[in-house]
This record gives structure tokens, sequence and C-alpha cells, in this order.
């Protein structure tokens, strides 16, 4: 007998990045990870597959799935299938997606809930596992689950505030990726003055500035170009960043700017892909 579920979960761009000061920000975005879930008593492996990445790491998957059956103490096994509109370690929050939309796909499975609070801190805990993250990421995994503007302290897993804004979000996505679990550390580490600045104006309210400020720095840090910004701020934007460890880009804009933005980065050669989304004040479900 085999037990099914199905469950989504969104992608996410940043307004700080926490590997600085353990604190950071984030917004949900439109764009989704889909996880399908079989489970058997007749196996007791995990095994997941990402379609159209043969090579990627399912340990992230195997390991959101494993922690949910643990936390029921039911014995089963099973697969995984996850299948992607978030380009994976882009900066975009992949792993957080993937890790959210596992687990409510594994509780539709067993017919369980949990508490949103505690089905993302066991995201957070999977991608800890996984050795996918540097602070664990509950920024992205709440602006994954819960949608609109989180603003978190990953160390004490607290959601600090969450505020919903109806605005376009403009991606550059190059074609290449870059591993949170690679990132230089040390080198953000070294940012933490000012970017305890940045925090201090999400906490304001003041996203945009925010999230410029934490690009330029950590453009500075992880060696990203600030080409990409510039050309966004040369157009009247307010809101540009590196998104998470890179190498994306996003901006928040409105519905006329976005059109703008889409066009200029779309027209400057380097080789990526522009997408055109919103952030998503839904979420799977509120806090
Ligand atoms: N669709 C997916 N299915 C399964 N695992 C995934 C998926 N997307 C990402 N992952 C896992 O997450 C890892 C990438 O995590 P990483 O944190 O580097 O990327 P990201 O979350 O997109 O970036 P950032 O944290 O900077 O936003 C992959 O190696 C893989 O293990
Ligand atoms: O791995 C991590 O701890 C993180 C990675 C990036 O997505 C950051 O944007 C996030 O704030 C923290």
């Amino acid at each position: 007998m085999t037990f099914t579920g199905q469950a989504y979960a969104l992608g996410a761009g940043t307004v700080i990045n926490a590997i600085a000061t353990w604190k950071g920000a984030a917004f949900g975005v439109d764009l989704k990870t889909f996880a399908d879930v079989e489970l058997t008593k007749e196996s007791s492996s995990f095994i997941g597959t990402i379609e159209g990445v043969p090579q990627g790491d399912t340990t992230l998957i195997e390991r959101s799935m494993e922690l949910v059956l643990e936390h029921f103490g039911i014995e089963m096994g099973g697969t995984v299938v996850t299948r992607s509109e978030v380009p994976l370690a882009s900066g975009l929050k992949s792993s957080s997606a993937a890790a959210n939309a596992t687990i409510l796909a594994t509780l539709d499975a067993l017919g369980e809930t949990l508490e949103p609070l505690d089905a993302v801190n066991m995201g957070v805990r999977a991608a800890k596992d996984a050795g996918v993250t540097i602070t664990g990421a509950f920024d992205d995994a709440c602006a994954s689950f819960f949608g609109g503007i989180v603003v978190t302290d990953n160390r004490k897993n607290e959601l600090v505030k969450r505020t919903e804004k109806e605005m376009d979000v403009v991606i550059f996505a190059p074609d290449r990726q870059s591993f949170s679990s690679q990132t230089n550390v040390h080198n953000s580490e070294l940012l933490a003055p000012w970017v305890d600045m940045a925090y201090d104006l999400a906490l304001e309210g003041e996203y945009e500035k925010a999230m410029t400020l934490n690009g330029f720095l950590y453009c500075g840090a992880l060696g990203f170009s600030t080409d990409i910004m510039m050309e966004a701020l040369k157009c009247g934007v307010k809101g540009v960043s590196l998104s998470g460890t890179g190498p994306a880009y996003s901006a928040l804009v409105d519905r006329k700017m976005a059109d703008t933005l889409t066009k200029v980065w779309g027209d400057l050669g380097t080789s990526g892909k522009v997408i055109n989304t919103k952030i998503n004040n839904d979420g799977l479900t509120k806090p």
C-alpha cells in the first residue's frame, strides 16, 4: 500500500542576507517548487529526485521527509520528486522552497498537520543536517512558507516581523550557480557593522533602502559585480540587491518600473534570464 501527497512552497528574494550577523530579511515571490511524495511500509529508505537536475544533491529533500516520519514515530520509506520554477542555487531560496514543499507533501501523504512554525523549523533542521546552509536560513524558510516580507533572528529562530506589500519583483538570474555552503563567511562577517545598519532600516519598514545597502555590501564581500544594481538605480529603482549568496539579483518595483527594468536588464547581453514576478503575500498559511 502506498500513501501519496503533494505540496508547493515559494522561492524568495533577499532584503538582508543573515550570514554576517545571523539576522535577516526576505520576501516570498510568486515562483513555486512542487513536491510529490510517495510513502510505503515496504521500504525504509528515502529516495529523492530533482526533476531536470539528475546530478542534483537530494540529501535535503530526503532528510526533510525522514524528519516528518521521525516526528510522528512512523516507520515507512518513500520517494520524493521535486520540480521547480525557482532556479537552483542562484540565491532565490531554492533550498528553503524544496524543504518546505517536501515537508508539507509528506504531511499530506500521512494525513497529518504541524503548526506552521514547527514545519518551518523542521525544514531549517533538515537544511542544517544536509549542510546546505550557514545560519539555517530561517529568514528564507519563513518567506518561502508565509510569503510577504519577513524579518527574522536566525540564531533564535524568531520571526520578528511580517508585512504584506503589493510589489512587482524583477530578477536577473545568471546561468550559473553559487552554493550557500561554499560562500565566503569570513568576508561576510567583516560586514557586520554595516549589515546591522541595513537590518535596522528593514525593522523600520524601509525595505528598499535596506536591500540596496545589503546588495552593495555583499557584492563587495562575495566578489559579485555591482553593474546590474547600478543599471537598476539609473532607471530610478530604489530597492535592488544581490539575492542571498548570489549570483541572482532582485529588485522590488512598481508595475511600470517592472517593464522598464525587465527591458534594461534583458538588453545588457549578460548571459542569464530576467524573470518578472511579484511578492506573494498569501504564502502557504499564515503564522
Ligand atoms: N528543487 C530542489 N529539490 C531538491 N533539492 C533542492 C532543490 N533546490 C535546491 N535544493 C537543494 O538545495 C541546495 C542549494 O542550496 P543553496 O542554499 O546553495 O541554494 P539557494 O537556497 O537557492 O540559495 P540562497 O540560500 O543563496 O538563496 C542544492 O544543492 C540541493 O541540495
Ligand atoms: O545559508 C544561510 O544561512 C543563508 C543563505 C542566504 O540565502 C541568506 O540570504 C540567508 O539570509 C542566510
